[in-house]
C-alpha cells in the first residue's frame, strides 16, 4: 500500500530529521539497531503479535497472554536478552502478558527482602519459572494503610514455623496480579506476632497451589475476583488462608529476622520492606512515557490524514490537525512525552544509584527517593491518562473503537493512577517531604536534593523575572517562576497548618484540614522536578544534536513550560509569581510556539519509532492509510464473516412475524 500523500508531505517539510531524535531517545545509533531488533523479534513473533487481541474473550485473551509470556521466555533465551531487553518486551506487549507480576514484583521482591540463603533457594526455581509467583499484599480492607494489614503470620516456637490465617473477611488479600489462576506461589505480606507482639508488615514465600496437579494446598482458598475495565490477563485474585503452615526460613529476612527461639530484630531502615513498590512506581513511570509516546503517534498521525471541515469558506476540507483547538488538543501531549522521557530516564540512573547505596546498607538517600518516586509516578500517571482521554476524544467517532490502539492503551493505563499506592496517598507522602524540607529551610540550613532551590527562594522577594520578549521563552527563567510557585504553595500550606495547630487542632487534625493545599503544592513539585529534568535532558542527552532538530526539541520544551502555566495559571496568579500581563503574554506565546511545533508535529512522533506491528492501530499506522485500516479490521471482526448470525432465527426471525411472546 502507497503511503498517504497526506503524511508523507508532512514528512517531507519537516524542519529535522526524525531518525536524529530517535537515536537520542535511545542513547546512539546503535541502541537505535538494538531496539529495533528486539522489537522485531516480538513484533513478527505470530505467539507475540496483539493483531486479534480486540476480538478475543476473556479466556482466551488470558490464555494467549499465557502463550505470550512463555514465548518471551523461549525469545530471551534464543536472542540473550538481558533484563532491560525483557523489561521492555513486557512493556511493548502493553502488559498482555500473564505472569508479569511473577517479572516485575515476585522476582524483586525475592531480591530485595530475602538474605543470601533465600536467593540463593528461591531465586533459581524463580527465574526458571520452576515456580510462579505473585507479591500479595493488599487485602479487602487495606491496601493503602499498610499498618492496618489484618493477614496475620504467627510464630510457633515448637515447631519453628509461622502460622498464617485470615482472621475475617477483610483480611483476605485481594487484587493480587496473577493470584488468581496463574500462580503457584506468593510473597505474602502479613502481620507478624511473636506472642502476641506486633511486629509489623513482614515478607513471607507461601506456597498455593501443587505444582502438578495446580490445585490449591489445603487451607488455601484462591480464585479470581472478576473481570475489570482493562487488564484482564492479569488474573487479579482473593486469597484466603486457614492456618497453613509455612517454615521459619520462609520469611524474607534481610531486613528483618526471627531467630529460632522467636527472638525478633531488625535491621536497616524501618521502611527497607517496602523497597518493591519503589521500583515498580519507576517502572509505572516509565510506562506512561510510553503510552503517551504511543496515543500521541496514533493521533498526530490521524489528525494529519483525516480531513474535515474547512477553514477557509469553500476552499479544499482541512486536516483536523490544522484546526487550532485540535492542535492544543494533541501538542502539548506530545512535549509532554518528550519532557517524560527525559524525567524518566533520569529516575532510571537516580534509582539504580540509589538502591546501590540501600543495598550497601546506605539508607541516607530513602527519604528523597521515597518521595521522588512517589510523586512521579502520581503526577506522570495522572497526567498521562488525562491526556490519552484527550487523544482518544481527539479521534472523533473513532476514539471509541478499539481497532485505533489507543483505546486500550488508554484503558490499560487507567489502572496506573491506582496501582502501587493510589495517587492522593502518594502526594501527601511527597508533603509530608515538602513541610520538612520547609521546616530546615525556615532554620537556616541548607536544604539538599531536588528541593535545593527552597534556600534561595525562601528567603529572596519575589519577582517573575520576565523583562524581554526573550525571556520567554528562557526555559531557566520559567523553571524559576515554577519553583517560586512550589515553594510558595508549599509555604502557604504550611502557614496554614501551623495556624490550625497553633488555634488548638492536634497536629493530625491540622493536617487532614490541610491535605487539599498540601497535596496541590505537591503536584507543583512534581511538575517543577519534570520540567527541570526536561531542562536538563537539553544539555545532556540533546546537546549533541544536529541544530536543526535540537531547535525543535528545545522549542518543545519551551511550549512544555509555557502551557503549564496556562494550566496552572490560578497557582502562578494567586502566589503572585506572574502577575495578569505577564499571563497574557505567555498564553500568546505559548500559542505561537504550538504553531511553530504543529508543523514538525508528524516527524516528532515519528521519532519514537514505534513500529506498526506494536502500535496495533488502525488510525495511527506509519503509511497514514487509516481508512483502509479501519475497513480491513471491521471485515475481520469474526461477527462479520457470517452473512447472518444465529441471533436472526433465535429471535430476530421471531419477532418479525409477529411470534415472539412473554416466554421469550
Ligand atoms: C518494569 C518494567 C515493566 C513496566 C510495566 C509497568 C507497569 C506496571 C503496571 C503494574 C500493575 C500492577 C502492579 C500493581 C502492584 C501493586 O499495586 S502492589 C501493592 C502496592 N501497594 C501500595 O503501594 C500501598 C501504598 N501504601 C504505602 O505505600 C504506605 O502505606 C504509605 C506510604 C501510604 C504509608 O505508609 P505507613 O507505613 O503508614 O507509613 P507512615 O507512617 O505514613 O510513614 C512513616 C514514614 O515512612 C515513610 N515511607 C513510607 N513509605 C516509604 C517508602 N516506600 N520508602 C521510604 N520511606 C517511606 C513515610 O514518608 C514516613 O516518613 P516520615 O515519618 O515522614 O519521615
Ligand atoms: C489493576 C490492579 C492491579 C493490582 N495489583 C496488585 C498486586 O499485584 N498486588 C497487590 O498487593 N495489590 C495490587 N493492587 C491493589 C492496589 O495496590 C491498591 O488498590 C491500591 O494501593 C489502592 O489501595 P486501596 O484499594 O485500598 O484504595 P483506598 O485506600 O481504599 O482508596 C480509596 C480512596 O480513599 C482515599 N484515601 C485512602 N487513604 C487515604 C489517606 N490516608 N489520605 C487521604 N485519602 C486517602 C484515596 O485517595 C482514594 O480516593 C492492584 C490494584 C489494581 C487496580
Amino acid at each position: 500500500m502507497s503511503v498517504n500523500p497526506d503524511i508523507q508531505v508532512e514528512r517531507d517539510t519537516a524542519t529535522f530529521r526524525s531518525i536524529d531524535v530517535t537515536h537520542m531517545l535511545d542513547g546512539s545509533p546503535e541502541a537505535t539497531n538494538q531496539r529495533r531488533i528486539r522489537q522485531k523479534q516480538i513484533g513478527d513473533d505470530p505467539q507475540i503479535n496483539r493483531r486479534n487481541i480486540i476480538f478475543m474473550s476473556h479466556e482466551e485473551r488470558y490464555e494467549a497472554a499465557i502463550a505470550r509470556g512463555l514465548r518471551i521466555e523461549q525469545l530471551k533465551a534464543e536472542h540473550d536478552w538481558d533484563i532491560m531487553d525483557e523489561n521492555n518486551a513486557i512493556m511493548w506487549c502493553f502488559s498482555d502478558i500473564a505472569m508479569f507480576v511473577h517479572k516485575v514484583m515476585f522476582i524483586p521482591a525475592i531480591e530485595r527482602l530475602g538474605n543470601k540463603e533465600q536467593h540463593d533457594k528461591w531465586l533459581p526455581l524463580a527465574i526458571d519459572h520452576k515456580i510462579l509467583g505473585t507479591y500479595a499484599q493488599t487485602e479487602l480492607g487495606h491496601g493503602t494503610f499498610l499498618r492496618g494489614l489484618e493477614m496475620e503470620a504467627r510464630y510457633d516456637k515448637s515447631t519453628e514455623e509461622f502460622v498464617i490465617s485470615t482472621p475475617k473477611h477483610s483480611s483476605m488479600k485481594w487484587w493480587p496480579g496473577s493470584l488468581g489462576h496463574s500462580s503457584s506461589h506468593a510473597v505474602l505480606l502479613a502481620t507478624l506476632y511473636i506472642d502476641d507482639q506486633n511486629c509489623g508488615m513482614q515478607p513471607f514465600i507461601v506456597q498455593l497451589r501443587d505444582l502438578n496437579t495446580w490445585k490449591p494446598l489445603p487451607g488455601v482458598e484462591v480464585g479470581g475476583i472478576g473481570p475489570k475495565m482493562a487488564l484482564a490477563t492479569t488474573d487479579n485474585g482473593f486469597l484466603v488462608l486457614n492456618n497453613v503452615r509455612i517454615p521459619r526460613d520462609q520469611m524474607l529476612m534481610k531486613y528483618a529476622q526471627v531467630s529460632k527461639d522467636g527472638k525478633f530484630t531488625k535491621s536497616g531502615a524501618a521502611k527497607a520492606n517496602y523497597s518493591t513498590m519503589m521500583l515498580v512506581r519507576v517502572g509505572i513511570a516509565h510506562s506512561c512515557y510510553f503510552s503517551l509516546a504511543v496515543g500521541a503517534t496514533i493521533v498526530t498521525r490521524y489528525s494529519a490524514v483525516r480531513r474535515q471541515g474547512e477553514i477557509k469558506p469553500g476552499a479544499p476540507e482541512v486536516k483536523i490537525l490544522d484546526y487550532q483547538t485540535q492542535q492544543l488538543k494533541v501538542i502539548p501531549s506530545i512535549a509532554t512525552a518528550y519532557a517524560f522521557h527525559f524525567c524518566k530516564e533520569h529516575l532510571k540512573w537516580y534509582y539504580i544509584e540509589t538502591f546501590q547505596q540501600i543495598q550497601q546498607n546506605d539508607f541516607s538517600g530513602l527519604p528523597e527517593i521515597h518521595c521522588v518516586t512517589s510523586g512521579l509516578k502520581a503526577y506522570m500517571s495522572d497526567i498521562a491518562t488525562a491526556q490519552l482521554e484527550t487523544l482518544r476524544r481527539a479521534c472523533g467517532g473513532n476514539g471509541y473503537l478499539l481497532s485505533n490502539g489507543i483505546t486500550n492503551t488508554y484503558i490499560q493505563t487507567l489502572a496506573l493512577p491506582t496501582v502501587e499506592g493510589e495517587n492522593t496517598v502518594l502526594y501527601l507522602q511527597v508533603a509530608r517531604y515538602l513541610m520538612k524540607c520547609l521546616k530546615v529551610a525556615a532554620t537556616g540550613e541548607a536544604v539538599k536534593g531536588s528541593l535545593s532551590y527552597m534556600n534561595e527562594k525562601i528567603k529572596t522577594p519575589y519577582t517573575s523575572g520576565l523583562v524581554t520578549r526573550e525571556d520567554y521563552s528562557n526555559v531557566k527563567k520559567l523553571l524559576k517562576l515554577y519553583q517560586n510557585m512550589t515553594v510558595r504553595l508549599t509555604q502557604k500550606a504550611g502557614d496554614h497548618l501551623n495556624k490550625l495547630h497553633v488555634s488548638g487542632q492536634p497536629k493530625y487534625e491540622a493536617w487532614n484540614n490541610t491535605s487539599v493545599q498540601l497535596v496541590n503544592a505537591a503536584k507543583a513539585y512534581c511538575q517543577t522536578y519534570v520540567l527541570g529534568m526536561n531542562i536538563e535532558g537539553l544539555s545532556t542527552q540533546a546537546v549533541d544534536l544536529p541544530g536543526d532538530a535540537l531547535e525543535v526539541i528545545h522549542q518543545l520544551c519551551v511550549f512544555y513550560a509555557l502551557h503549564g502555566i496556562t494550566e496552572q495559571s490560578g497557582n502562578f496568579l494567586e502566589t503572585g509569581c506572574i502577575n495578569i500581563t505577564e499571563l497574557h503574554i505567555i498564553q500568546q506565546e505559548a500559542q505561537e510556539m504550538m504553531a511553530k511545533i504543529r508543523k514538525n508535529a508528524v516527524a516528532l512522533v515519528d521519532a519514537f519509532d514505534i513500529p506498526d506491528n506494536l502500535l496495533n492501530s488502525t488510525l495511527g499506522c506509519y503509511d497514514g492509510n487509516a481508512y483502509q485500516h479501519l475497513y480491513d479490521s471491521a471485515k475481520s471482526d469474526p461477527m462479520n464473516q457470517k452473512q447472518v448470525l444465529p441471533a436472526f432465527e433465535k429471535y430476530i426471525k421471531p419477532m418479525l412475524q409477529g411470534k415472539h411472546t412473554s416466554k421469550l
